[in-house]
This record gives C-alpha cells, structure tokens and sequence, in this order.
C-alpha cells in the first residue's frame, strides 16, 4: 500500500485535504503524520510515495518555508487541493480577558489577526499544527485558550468559544501534492508549476521569461520571488500558469526560457476549482 505524508496530528487542515485527495484516487493510501511541514515535506520519497502540504493561504500568500524547500529538494508536483479553513477559538476561562495564554499555529496566526489583537492579556504561543495547538491547549493547567479548526472540537465541552475568527470569512487554503518520482501528466493537467534559478542575473533576465509566455497568449496564474540567499538582490521565480507543459505551445515556451535560464519543472496537473 502506497503510504501518504502529512501534517499531523490527525485533524489538521493538511489531513482533512489528505482524505479529500485519497478518496479521489483508486489506489489506498496509508496516512502517515508528522509533526512539522518541513519535516512532512522531506518523508516523500523517504519513508513516505507522496505527501500534502500546505502551499498559499487566500490571504496570507505563499508559505515562504515551503517555497523554499522545493528549490532544494527535488520534488514534483502531481496536483492541488483548495479547502476553505474556518478557525475557532476555544477556552477553559470565562472570559476573554481571563485568558493568560493562547496556543496557535504559525501559519493560522496570520489569518486571525484581527481577533488576536483584541486579546490583551493572553501571551501568545506559536505551535507547528493547527491539532498541536489543540492538544496543547487540552494539557494546560491555567486560563488557556487555543485557534482551532472549527471542526476539531465540541462546543458543549469549553466554556467560552468564539466561532469564525479568521479574518476573512471566505478563507482558503491551497495544497499541493508532492512526488518524489515525476509522474506523466494527466490527460485533464491544465496548469504547470515551474521554478527560474537565479543562475544568469541580467539585465531583462525576468522581462525575458514573461515574454516567452505573453508572446504565446499563456495565461500566468502567479509569479512569485524567493531570495537566493547569496547576496542582496538575486532571486529564484516561482511560476504559476494555465497549459500543460507537453502541449506544444507550451513546450515551446519552456524551450526557449530553457535555453538563458535553469529552469526546474515542478510539474503539469489538474488546477483546483477555487471556492468563491
Ligand atoms: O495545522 C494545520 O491544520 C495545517 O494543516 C497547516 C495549515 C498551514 O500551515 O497552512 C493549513 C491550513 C491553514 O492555512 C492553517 C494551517
């Protein structure tokens, strides 16, 4: 049985996507849990086929950890999930004002802002996963309280819940799923993930590229810089855009950003409906 690498433990928003891709396939899977993101990230092909792992919240953008583990790792993408993350936040106090202490996780504290500032006296405590908060919060012996997915708990046992604290209501988060093994594409791919190394810094280096797609009519879905990390100003370029990379317009296009530029293909795969 192929096993399957996630955010642990059981009833993050990583698993919940888990279980919505292994029900979409025909092979089984067996979930495996791990307790960071990078560390999920760096099972596949390990111990684990493939893994799912969160890449760009609807409002916070892209999880920066994540990007930079695909520039040095080398992994596929074989396709992406979006789920809608609604966030609660659940207490063993009174009132808000009681709390002394709040477990969230790092990816999760973005996204509730808003409700984090209101509490003025809570110290706030940065965990690896959304479950970790949970589990944390359960074993705390003083005012407590945790962000956590609002599926993951039961209202009746807390004495203060507060529904919905995510600052946009419409909050999403999109996944992907990673193979250390490249996969053919689907006959369905309809959108390609690439990274441009920053090995040949000139002057256009970026103009170039944006032309080989623009020239072509091909849609880009996102662009997005990570710093190299070598020196102020050199970035590598994430690339999102609408074609398979074996259709032959879009072949073309990655021939001649291929010929000035190193560029990783992460992979062609069916783009995820966006919920609005
Ligand atoms: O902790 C979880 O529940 C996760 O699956 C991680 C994660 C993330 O890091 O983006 C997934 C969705 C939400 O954006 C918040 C947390």
């Amino acid at each position: 049985m192929k096993k399957i690498a996630t955010l642990g433990p059981p009833g993050t928003f990583s698993d919940m996507a888990t279980g919505i891709y292994t029900a979409a396939q025909s092979d089984t899977f067996q979930v495996e849990y791990f307790p960071t993101i990078v560390g999920t990230l760096s099972e596949v092909g390990k111990s684990c086929d493939i893994g799912i792992i969160p890449i760009e919240n609807f409002s916070e953008g892209f999880i920066a950890l994540v990007l930079d583990e695909l520039i040095s790792a080398d992994l596929n993408v074989i396709d992406e999930i979006i789920l809608p993350i609604k966030f609660s936040m659940i207490s063993n106090a009174h009132s808000l004002s009681d709390i002394q202490q709040l477990y969230v996780q790092f990816v999760a504290r973005g996204q509730c802002c808003e409700f984090l500032e209101s509490l003025h006296n809570a110290k706030i405590i940065t965990t690896d996963s959304n479950i970790e908060s949970l589990n944390r919060f359960k074993d705390s012996d003083i005012p407590s309280a945790a962000i956590v997915p609002s599926t993951s708990y039961r209202k009746s046992d807390f004495p203060l819940v507060c529904e919905e604290v995510n600052d946009y209501k419409n909050n999403q988060t999109r996944f992907l799923v990673i193979s250390k093994v490249s996969q053919p594409a689907t006959v369905d791919a309809d959108k390609t993930s690439l990274i441009v190394l920053d090995d040949n810094d000139h002057p256009g280096y970026l103009g170039e590229v944006l032309l080989s797609f623009s020239k072509r009519n091909i849609n880009l879905t996102s662009i997005i810089s990570r710093p190299t990390r070598k020196t102020f100003g050199k970035y590598h370029f994430f690339i999102d855009f609408d074609g398979n990379a074996e259709d032959p317009v879009v072949a073309d296009a990655l021939k001649e950003i291929g010929k000035t530029n190193n560029v990783k293909l992460l992979g062609s795969y069916k783009k995820a409906k966006s919920l609005n």
